[in-house]
């Protein structure tokens, strides 16, 4: 299969190669980003001429650039969008969340992944980071979505070695049932919850596991100020250096992506830059539980490659990066009093290169060579003129609705505004279906 797309504004986000090409053509073959280039001399007319494409796409009008990537994610949690807000993280999860999710069955969680894949393909993410339960059914509704996945089972221990084992089994199973599924389009990780929630010995079992079977891990970590002052009262250090001690954040062997970062010190900004170690910053779902501003600036500053994730649908309410984008740059402005902190081309950045490389390293950006995982942006909307900066505008006035086509692999999942790899009212129907007999179980209602 061939795909021509032509006429498009392309923002490559590629940091090494070309920037942005005003009037530029791509060409996808099966699923891999073959040419790119200028199209002022009608390159891509010959190319349709002298090779026989499958499609053509004219992008008149719109912004070609890399999928979003949202690097922390729990999607079967979209079931409980707005099923408990205006909570602060601990007594939200222990009063709210971990009792709903206590009478999750496999089928919730199967359609509200499903319902979280069309959020995200109707907003422009083409690949996430999750980390959930009932992790099989995820797996089928992003082999069904045809998007990109990054799964991770979510270990909670607390102290107890017995649970420990039967928590590890579980994630290894997902790691040998899905590795590398759909062309490579299912990745996994293990995904131990958070230095507050499992012991110290767990997570670095959780970290071995991971190196043995070559895959990353994922952990929530320095949310909250109770978890500072926990692991302060408990262990006399920040989670960051109770994990160090067992050489968690070392990446020489696979990636680790640790969420949140919102209470590190300046020390610990320095080990995980000298690490390689990934953040990913949810600033809404940080907002809404009041967590605190994670110093993004500063891990920038600092050489942290800095990521962004809307967390789940429960402490956000939305999968939507376009809101994660303007979010974040809104917070570390007011959160530094500087206008001038985290400008909106860092802020894409971070939704698409840094998001990408740490799910596919084939993915992230326009080039050639690279996995074809694209969106186009309508620019041809009230909301879009005058365009003076293509980062600004991405940041500061478009919205996820403006996303009319999508491609992951190769393959065209939305196209004109139209899904074309799910019935949408279907899996709304029934997504809407489980969250409120999810809700009935747990008493809710
Ligand atoms: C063990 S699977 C994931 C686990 O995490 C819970 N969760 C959702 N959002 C957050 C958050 O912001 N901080 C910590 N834990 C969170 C989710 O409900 C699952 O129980
Ligand atoms: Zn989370």
């Amino acid at each position: 299969m061939s795909i021509l797309i032509k006429n498009a504004y392309i923002a490559t986000m590629d940091k090494d190669g070309t920037g942005e090409i005003q009037n530029g053509f791509l060409l996808i073959e099966n699923n891999l980003i073959s040419q790119i280039g200028d199209n002022s001399n009608g390159t891509a007319d010959k190319i349709a001429a002298d090779k026989g494409i499958d499609k053509i796409i004219d992008a008149k009008g719109a912004i070609l650039m890399p999928g979003l990537s949202n690097t922390h994610t729990h999607l079967g949690m979209t079931l409980l969008r707005g099923y408990a807000d205006d909570m602060a993280l601990k007594d939200w999860l222990e009063a709210q969340i971990w009792p709903a999710e206590a009478n999750l069955t496999a089928e919730d969680v199967y359609w509200g992944s499903l319902l979280g894949c069309l959020e995200m393909i109707r907003s422009g993410t083409t690949a996430f980071c999750d980390m959930y339960f009932f992790m099989d059914e995820t797996a089928k509704a992003v082999e069904k979505a045809g998007i990109r996945g990054c799964l991770s089972y979510g270990m909670i221990e607390f102290g107890d070695v017995e649970k420990g084992n039967k928590e590890i089994a579980v994630n290894e199973k997902l790691v040998s049932d899905w590795q590398g599924k759909a062309n490579g389009r299912i990745t996994t990780m293990f995904g131990p919850h958070a230095p507050n929630t499992c012991s110290q010995a767990f997570i670095a079992r959780a970290k071995a596991a991971a190196e043995k079977a070559g895959v990353g891990v994922q952990i929530h970590v320095l949310e909250t100020e109770a978890e500072l002052n926990y692991m302060k009262e408990n262990f006399d250090m920040c989670s960051v250096h109770h994990l160090d001690a067992v050489d968690f954040w070392n990446t020489s062997k696979v990636p680790v992506i640790a969420a949140h970062c919102v209470w590190m010190s300046d020390g610990d900004i320095r080990l995980f830059a000298e690490k390689g170690v990934t953040v990913s910053h949810n600033p809404i779902s940080n907002m809404k539980l009041a967590s605190g501003i994670a110093p993004i600036q500063k891990m920038l500053d600092a050489g942290v490659s800095v990521t962004l994730g809307t967390d789940g649908c429960a402490s956000n309410n939305t999968l939507n990066m376009f809101e994660e984008m303007k979010t974040a740059a809104l917070l570390q402005k007011v959160g530094t009093m500087s206008p001038t902190a985290l400008p909106a081309k860092a802020v894409v950045e971070m939704a698409t290169i840094n998001g990408g490389r740490v799910i596919d390293k084939q993915t992230g950006a326009l080039k050639v060579g690279n996995k074809a995982d694209m969106i186009l942006v309508d620019t041809n909307k009230a909301n879009a003129a005058p365009i003076f900066d293509v980062y600004s505008h991405l940041v500061y006035a478009a919205a996820g609705s403006d996303v009319k086509t999508m491609i992951v692999d190769g393959k065209i999942l939305m196209e004109d505004y139209k899904i074309l790899v799910l019935d949408e009212k279907e899996v709304i129907e029934k997504a809407n279906e489980r969250a409120h007999s999810l809700a009935a179980r747990a008493q809710k209602c």
